[in-house]
Order: C-alpha cells, then sequence, then structure tokens
C-alpha cells in the first residue's frame, strides 16, 4: 500500500495546526513520528487515517478514501489513539476481537481465522495471561498492550500507532518497538508516534519530525537526528553513543548547569 499525504492543512478551534505536509508511506516501513507537544503529530495521524476533516488530498493506492469506502479502509488501515484511557468493563480478549470487526459480515460468527489473529496479537504483544480480565482492572502498560493487540488483530496493511509505549515499562517498550520492526519486517507499513528519541533513532527505518504544523525533517534517523533538528524542534542537546554497534541519542542536559545544581 502507498499512502500519499499532499498539501494537508488543518485548522482547529480557529487555529492552524498543520501546513503544507506532503508525506509518502508505503509498506514494509517501519516510519517514526517526532516531535514536541502540540507539533501537530495526532492530528496527522488521524488525517491519514481518515479521521479528520483537512484541505489537501490523501490517496491510498492512488485513490481517495470515498472510493474505497469505510469497511475496506478500515480493514487496510489499523489505527491505535492515544491514551489508552478506556474504563470499559469489557474482557481483554473480547476488546482484541474488536479488531476483527472490520472483516466480519453484520452479525456474522467469529471465524477461525479470526480466532486465529486474536489469540496471535495477544501472544505478540504478552497479553494473552489477562485475557479474561476487564480492561478497567488493568494497568495502564497492560492496557496499552490489549490495544496494540487490537490494532494488529486488524492484520493490516497499514499500522497508524498513536504513542503506544506510553505507560510501558522499559522491558515492554524495547518488545512493543521489536514488534513493530517484526510487523514491519512482515510487509506491513507501520506509523508510530514516539517521544523516545533513543528508541525512535534506535528502531525506525525513517523518521518524520514535526514542528508548529510543517515537517522540518523527513528521512534516515542518523540524518533526522541531527543537532541542528532537535535544538531547532525541541530546544535540547543530545549525547551521541554507540553500542552493539549501534549509534544512539541520549536527550541531555548537564546536572552541573547552575539551574540544576542543588
Ligand atoms: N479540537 C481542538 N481544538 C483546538 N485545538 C486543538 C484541538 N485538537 C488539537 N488542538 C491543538 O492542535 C495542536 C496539535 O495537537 P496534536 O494533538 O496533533 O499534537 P501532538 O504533536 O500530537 O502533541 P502531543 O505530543 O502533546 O501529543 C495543539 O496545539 C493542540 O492544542
Amino acid at each position: 500500500m502507498l499512502i500519499e499525504a499532499k498539501d494537508i492543512a488543518v485548522a482547529l478551534g480557529g487555529k492552524p495546526v498543520l501546513r503544507g505536509i506532503d508525506l509518502t508511506l508505503r509498506t514494509g516501513e517501519l516510519v517514526g513520528l517526532i516531535g514536541p507537544n502540540g507539533a501537530g503529530k495526532t492530528t496527522l495521524l488521524r488525517v491519514i487515517a481518515n479521521l479528520l476533516p483537512h484541505a489537501g488530498a490523501v490517496l491510498y493506492d492512488r485513490e481517495p478514501a470515498k472510493a474505497i469506502g469505510h469497511k475496506a479502509l478500515a480493514r487496510r488501515i489499523a489505527f491505535l489513539a492515544q491514551g489508552g484511557a478506556v474504563h470499559w468493563q469489557m474482557r481483554a480478549e473480547a476488546v482484541v476481537a474488536l479488531g476483527r470487526l472490520p472483516h466480519r459480515r453484520p452479525l456474522g460468527e467469529m471465524t477461525a481465522a479470526d480466532q486465529d489473529a486474536i489469540a496471535r496479537a495477544m501472544l505478540a504483544t504478552d497479553a494473552a495471561s489477562f485475557r479474561d480480565r476487564t480492561l478497567d482492572s488493568l494497568s495502564g502498560g497492560e492496557r496499552m498492550r490489549v490495544l496494540l493487540a487490537r490494532a494488529l488483530a486488524v492484520e493490516a496493511e497499514m499500522l497508524l500507532a498513536d504513542e503506544p509505549l506510553a505507560g510501558l515499562d522499559p522491558r515492554h517498550q524495547l518488545e512493543a518497538m521489536t514488534l513493530l520492526r517484526r510487523v514491519a519486517a512482515s510487509g506491513a507499513g507501520v506509523v508510530v508516534v514516539l517521544h523516545d528519541l533513543t528508541l525512535a533513532g534506535r528502531f525506525c527505518d525513517r523518521l518524520v519530525l514535526l514542528d508548529q504544523g510543517r515537517i522540518l525533517a523527513d528521512g534516515p534517523p542518523d540524518a533526522v537526528l541531527g543537532d541542528d533538528h532537535l535544538s531547532q524542534a525541541f530546544g535540547i542537546s543530545v549525547a551521541r553513543g554507540r553500542r552493539d554497534g549501534e549509534d544512539f541519542v541520549l536527550p541531555w542536559h548537564s546536572l552541573n548547569d547552575k539551574e540544576t545544581a542543588r
């Protein structure tokens, strides 16, 4: 699947939130969407998922969403919303099963393929052990893993995930990023909103850096995570290191600075 966003603009509450966005997304690629709070990452993800009116065009394999239809698009694009603040008293497995809805006929029974996809997704996110717990009884990180499993269960061509690492402990963050790499390696496209620049730089094939509603940089992680970009977008500097043959960045602020000295 090829998604082309052309000259996208969005205004919310009378304020421009996205301007002049041109973005191409392909299957087989893990793309990290990074940028400061309020830069427009969630807004852009919602535009790509056809969930938000906008100026400009989004084409899916050169067709507009209208020509594809709502349900067909829901089979092809899975969307994991930010937050995970779900207070449903619904069993975790039933929540993951919602990911199969776009594949089912109205009132149709679940097929063996649906059951398999649900089981695979829960195993992949390490959520199988709480399949019978209700969502409101899970911790924030456990709930996020169930919601990620719901998005995976769609088995869509493109997975759009808004901050799926929020609330995950370090092991599950690394596992979730490894899983997203696997999803991309298996041929799907993945776009993931991340605040952790270290993980973004290590795991993503490509980074898109948004700043004040515009794309400031789009390319390989080492090019996007340059000092100038990071200083302009976030007003930070980074420490750079190398381990196991991999380069990494770490947001850095010297504790010897006067303001931070105790
Ligand atoms: N419904 C709305 N009405 C008015 N302004 C909005 C609305 N939704 C979002 N905004 C504003 O649009 C801007 C972009 O929001 P968005 O959620 O896309 O940012 P983000 O990059 O995802 O931020 P974060 O990292 O904090 O999640 C923000 O300034 C936000 O306050």
